[in-house]
C-alpha cells in the first residue's frame, strides 16, 4: 500500500492547493480494498452514533481484526503528511463509518472552525481523506460543494461515487460536502475517514495579534452563503 500512496503525493498537494480537493479512484489493488472491505464488515457492530450510521475509531487493538485497514492508515501516515505542508506526521483522526441502507449525511464541514476564548481552534482537523470500500454502490455519492464563488456563491457540486478504492481528500475547515441517501436495497456503505491535522494551528497564530477565526478562515464566504443562518458556525460534523 505504502507504495500507491506515496505516488498519490505530489497530486494530492496539487489538487488541495488548485482546487481544494483531490479524487483518484483505483488507488490500490483489488485483493487489498476487497480485504479492507472483509475486515470492515467484522467491525461492524458497533454503537449506533447517528440513525443509520455505525462508525468507530480504529485502534492498536484492532489490529487481529482488521490488519489492513490498520495497514492502510499507517501507510498513509507514513506516506502523505511528508509531502504535504504543515500537516502533523504522528497526529491523526480515524473513523471507520458504515452507513445502512437509506441513510444520508446532511451538509456539513468537518471543522466548524470554533475557537475557545482565547481565540485558538478547538479543533485541528485539516485535510479529510477518505478510501470507499464499495463493490457496487447505489447512491450514497459523496457531494462536494466546491469552493467557486465566481460562479455561484454557494459553489458547483461535484458527486463522487463512494466505489471501492476511490479515495478523496478535501480541507476539512472550509469544504461543504454531504452524502447523499444510499439505495433503500444497497448493502451497506463502507467509508475509512483519515483526518490529518495542522501541525501549525491552521492558521492560527498564537503571536499575531490578528487571530484568524471561523469568519476570517479560507473558504469562510462559502460556509456563510451555506449556512445562512448562523453566521460564523455551521451545523456541527456528523461525527
Ligand atoms: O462517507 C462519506 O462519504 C463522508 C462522510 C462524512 O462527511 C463525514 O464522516 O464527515
Ligand atoms: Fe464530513
Amino acid at each position: 500500500m505504502r507504495g500507491a500512496l506515496k505516488s498519490i503525493g505530489p497530486e494530492l498537494r496539487h489538487g488541495l492547493e488548485r482546487q481544494g480537493y483531490f479524487v483518484r479512484e483505483g488507488l490500490l489493488r483489488d485483493s487489498t480494498w476487497r480485504e479492507m472491505r472483509a475486515e470492515a464488515m467484522r467491525l461492524h457492530g458497533l454503537a449506533f452514533e447517528k440513525p443509520g450510521v455505525e462508525s468507530c475509531e480504529l485502534e492498536a487493538g484492532d489490529f487481529h481484526a482488521a490488519p489492513s485497514l490498520l495497514a492502510y492508515t499507517v501507510d498513509l501516515l507514513a506516506t502523505l503528511p511528508a509531502q504535504l505542508d504543515d500537516v502533523s506526521t504522528n497526529v491523526y483522526g480515524t473513523k471507520l463509518a458504515v452507513t445502512m441502507p437509506g441513510a444520508a449525511y446532511p451538509k456539513h464541514v468537518d471543522n466548524a472552525c470554533t475557537c475557545d476564548a482565547t481565540g485558538l481552534p478547538h479543533d485541528l482537523r485539516w485535510i479529510t481523506c477518505i478510501y470507499y470500500l464499495n463493490e457496487s454502490p447505489k447512491g450514497g455519492d459523496l457531494r462536494l460543494w466546491l469552493d467557486d464563488p465566481t460562479t455561484s456563491p454557494r459553489g458547483r457540486p461535484l458527486d463522487v461515487a463512494p466505489a471501492a478504492d476511490t479515495f478523496v481528500a478535501f480541507y476539512a475547515d472550509r469544504l461543504v460536502h454531504e452524502v447523499l441517501p444510499t439505495a433503500a436495497d444497497d448493502d451497506h456503505r463502507f467509508a475509512l475517514t483519515l483526518w490529518l491535522v495542522s501541525d501549525f494551528r491552521a492558521g492560527y497564530s498564537t503571536h499575531s495579534s490578528t487571530r484568524l477565526c471561523a469568519t476570517d478562515r479560507p473558504g469562510a464566504r462559502t460556509r456563510r452563503a451555506h449556512f445562512a443562518a448562523t453566521t460564523t458556525t455551521p451545523s456541527p460534523p456528523p461525527a
